[in-house]
This record gives C-alpha cells, structure tokens and sequence, in this order.
C-alpha cells in the first residue's frame, strides 16, 4: 500500500508530458526537441550537440546490456551509474538525465522518460506521433549494471552477441543501427581520432595565419560545429543514412563506414555482413520508418522480468486534471480540478458538463464548468482547459464523469491540497477521513514520494518520508489531520512530490504536490 500508485494515474501523467507541449500544464518535455535539432544541455549551442540524437542515444546504451535470458537490465536508467565508463563517452548521458530529472516523480520513473524521450524525438524530427506505443511502469535501477555496449572497435561478432543477448538478432541489429545513425553526429571532443580530423589539426597546429581560417573553414564544412552528421539530415528521421552508404552519396553512412582507420569502421562492418541484404531493404523509406518503429518499440520495451508495462499510452480527448477534494468547517466536501479537451478538428464546446455518482448509484444534478481559461497545443492537436469546482453528496460519492469517462473518487479518506503547503524545503500536509473509519486509531500517516538527490547518477531517485499526522478539529462527518513541517532534503527540491495519507487499511488518492498552497 506504500508504494501503491494507481496503474491509471502513471499512464496519465506520462499522457500528460507526451500531449500538453506548449501553453497550459506544459512541461516543456516535448518542445525541447522542437525543431529537432534544438539542445538543452549545458555546453553551450555550438557543440554539435543535439538533444533528440542524445536522447535516442540514450536509449540505446541503456537497453543494449540487457541479458533477456537472465531477466536483467533493459530500459532502466542504470546509465546513469555508468556515464564515466568508456563506452558511454559524451555529454548525452548526463545532459539527459538533467533535463528529464524535472518529469521524474512517483508516477513517472526516469527510465519511463527515457522511453518517452525516443517517442519525443521521432515525433519532431519527421517521423511518427503514434507508431510507437509508449507503455508505463519502467522501474529505475539503484546502481550501475554490466558492461558491453558496442563500439567502434568493437568486432562484428562481439557486437552481434552483445545485442543477440538483449534480443536483437543480426539483421534487427543492422536497422537498428541505422535508424540510431539518421539522428545525430560523431563529436569530436569524444573521437578525435576518428574521421579526417588528425590531418587538419597538424595543419592548425602549424600556426600559419592563412591555413589557420582556411583549415577552420574546412573543419566548418565537413562539421556542423563540434561534429559529423552519419547523414546529410542529421535533424531528420528518415532513411538518408542508408540511401548515402547504398549509393556513396552525401556522407556515405558516416564516419563509422569512412574512418581512414579500418578498425573504426564498425558501421561498415555491420552493414556488409549480411551483404547489405537489411540495407537494401531499408532503402525504401516506408520500410525504413515501419521497421525502424517496431525496433525501437522492442527497445524501449526491453525491461528486467520483475517489471510489468502498462497498456499503451493514448493521447486523451477528454482528460481530467489536478483533481482535489476539499471540505468546508461544516464538513461539506467538495471536488474542483480541470477537464481538458485534446482536440483537432472538431472545434471544443464552450463549456462541459460533468456529473458525480455515488456507491448507491445516485447520479448528481448535471454541473457545470467555468468557461475554458487555459490553452495550449500539441503534436496531437490544441489543448484547452475547463475549471470545475462542486459540492458533493458525501460520504458516498466514488466518481467524477464526463463526456463518456470516469474518474474514481474517494471521499472517505483524502488530502486537502488547497489545505496543505509546499515550500522549497518543507512540506504541511493536511487531510480529512471519516471519523467511523478512525475509531480506534490514533494517528494518520501521511506518505511523501520525493524525487532526492543521489549518490553516483545525475538522476533522482524517489524516496518516501513517512510523517505522523494528528487529528486537530472535525467537521461534519469528518475527522481533520494536520502533520508537522516534513523537511525535504535537497535534490529537485518541492518538484515532482506526490503525497498520500494512509489510515489504518484505508489510503487516500494520490495527489502532486503541485496542487498545494505554494509558500
Ligand atoms: C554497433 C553498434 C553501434 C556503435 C558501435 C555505435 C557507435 C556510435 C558512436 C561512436 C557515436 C558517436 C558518439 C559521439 O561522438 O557523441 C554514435 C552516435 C549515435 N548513435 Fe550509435 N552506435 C551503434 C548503434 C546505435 C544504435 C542501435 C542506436 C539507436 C538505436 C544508436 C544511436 C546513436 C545516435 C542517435 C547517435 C548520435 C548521438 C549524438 O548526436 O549525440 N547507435 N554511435
């Protein structure tokens, strides 16, 4: 029951970052690979960095030392353990886990928006919204795994059992490569020895003014700032990288095909060794996108045995959001939130009705809403945001329901967000049960999942707080609680909490902490 996070709620929340992109609610997620060659990390927009390239990358290191038939490693953020090892040299690891640390709460682990960054990347940089379905439910693992993952010295047969053992034979491994390679650059801050670099640097090196600025020209042209595209699109996600290497156009596969020392081919050695039977048939740029989706789906879905995925996450027409009960000193409970509407042709009513039932099966009057205050837009179309606040018949009341969808409500035992506060570096937590359900219990519990700061990875790991909370007035048929002030260590701080109170077998919803009074 500690632990206990609705399946539903996870799927939301991973809706939610996938769907509100710009405007109301948004994250921000999405939008960061919007263009995509657009870069969030630190170094600075010069460096040949790419932040959906990173992104896929990451995707890839993560899943590639998974052992199938062990059940171990896939998609689990334990790179973030493993950045300083060899084979994982670049900024992509790091730049990653920071920018995705703000999306990681009870509800979304990291290597779930790991998941959800290859989605991202597909999605603005030309190729598809929906052809990968995104599950939830990826749990983080706590400390570095085993290594492997290939590199450019890496033998074909080293290469090709390191991704048999996470499931990918020799001609899934072939297009799995070159749908990696459509995205991003070879750097030369992390291989300088690969490419034509070497040559060019002992001319800069000679100091001459003239074949200074002409060497850096050349540099400039064969290198979008700090590196080499494996195509001549690296922003884009098509097949280029493989019509390039098939005709010797362009950049010919990239420089893991063309590097002047042959035992840095390792693209090259993949590509012949089926003798470019896969590449031929990646030619065709439907077959490309088709194959490349249904990989990466198995990628991003590769996960240890003891994890369990969600169904697919959809983008939502009607969705409710932030909802929260509340009680008045009399005891008159009440429930207030938003409900959105994802929408793209068919225009948004100006208002929505909403009705709430109860165990007995006792629909309320038809309610309401505010008219809409909040927009935003999305690659699945435009957002728009309906306030609704209304009393409800209580105890009793188990759903909220609209335009064909329910939510379940629990009106026996729940947080007050409006009640309750949130500041930097501590928390007040306020919440109400039925006074029947107390009998006999002294004191509530309330849980706090925080997103902290840990030990060897840039991603945060979550750690609940218990904290005892102890009843200080009633109202109606209702007991209130009120904790102390819970400190919360530092790391992301007051993002991404979710909050809980658990009072004998019965548990509340969840709430963010986001919903609470902000001091
Ligand atoms: C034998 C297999 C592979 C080898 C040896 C390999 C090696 C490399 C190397 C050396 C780089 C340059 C990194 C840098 O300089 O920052 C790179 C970049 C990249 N790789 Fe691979 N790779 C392989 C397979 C894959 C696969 C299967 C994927 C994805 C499914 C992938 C995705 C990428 C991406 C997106 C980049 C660009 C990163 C950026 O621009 O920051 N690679 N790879």
């Amino acid at each position: 029951q500690l632990n206990g996070i609705d399946i539903r709620d996870k799927m939301e929340e991973m809706e939610h970052i996938l769907v509100d992109n710009n405007g109301a609610n948004s994250d921000g997620f999405v939008n960061a690979v919007s263009p995509c060659s657009s870069y969030v990390g630190r170094n600075g927009p010069d460096s040949g960095e790419q932040s959906s390239a990173q992104w896929v990358r990451f995707v890839f290191h993560d899943s590639v030392t998974a052992n199938l038939a062990a059940g171990t490693g896939g998609i689990d953020a334990s790179l973030g353990f493993e950045s300083d090892r060899n084979e994982n040299l670049g900024l992509f690891v790091n730049d990653t886990l920071r920018f995705m640390a703000a999306t990681v709460s009870a509800y979304l682990s990291m290597a779930d928006n790991i998941a959800l960054g290859l989605v991202a990347s597909l999605a603005e940089c030309g190729g598809t919204t929906t052809g990968v379905p995104l599950r939830v439910g990826r749990i983080d693992a706590e400390e570095a795994g085993p290594a492997g993952v290939p590199e450019p010295t890496t033998d074909l047969e080293t290469t090709l059992a390191q991704f048999a053992a996470a499931g990918f034979n020799k001609s899934e491994t072939i297009a799995l490569t070159a749908c990696g390679h459509s995205l991003g650059r070879m750097h030369y801050s992390n291989f300088p020895d690969i490419g034509n670099y070497t040559f060019l640097n002992k001319i800069l090196q000679s100091k001459s003014d003239s074949s200074v600025s002409l060497v850096k020209w050349l540099m400039l042209l064969q290198s979008i700032d700090g590196g080499v595209g494996f195509d001549a699109t690296p922003a884009i996600f098509d097949n280029n990288v493989v019509t390039e290497y098939l005709g010797g156009t362009g950049q010919q596969g990239g420089l893991l095909v063309t590097a002047g020392n042959v035992s840095d081919r390792s693209d090259f050695r993949l590509y012949v060794s089926d003798n470019n039977a896969t590449m031929q048939s990646l030619s065709v740029e439907a077959t490309f996108q088709s194959q490349c989706n249904s990989l990466f789906e198995r990628m991003i879905n590769t996960v240890p045995s003891a994890v369990t995925l969600s169904d697919p996450v959809v983008p939502m027409t009607w969705k409710g959001v932030d909802l929260g009960l509340d009680i008045s000193s009399a005891g008159a409970v009440s429930i207030a939130g938003f409900i959105r509407n994802l929408y793209y042709s068919v225009a948004p009513p100006s208002v929505v009705y909403y009705d709430t039932t109860t165990s007995d099966n006792v629909t309320s009057a038809v309610q309401v809403t505010a008219a809409a205050s909040a927009y935003g837009t999305s690659i699945f179309g435009y957002t728009i945001y309906y306030g609704f606040n209304s009393t409800i018949a209580s105890p009793g009341t188990n759903s909220l329901n609209f335009e064909g969808i329910s939510y379940p409500v629990n009106d026996e035992i729940f947080i007050l967000p409006t009640q309750s506060t949130s500041s930097q570096s501590s928390f007040v937590l306020k919440a109400a049960a039925l006074t029947s359900l107390t009998q006999g219990l002294g004191s509530m519990t309330g849980v706090l999942y925080v997103p902290e700061r840990q030990q060897g990875s840039a991603s945060p790991k979550i750690t609940n707080t218990t904290v005892e909370m102890t009843a200080y007035a009633t109202a109606g048929n209702y007991t209130l609680f009120v904790s102390g002030s819970v400190p919360v260590s530092s790391g992301p701080g007051s993002r991404g909490v979710v909050a809980k109170v658990l009072l004998g077998d019965a548990a509340s919803r969840t709430v963010k902490s986001d919903l609470f009074q902000q001091e």
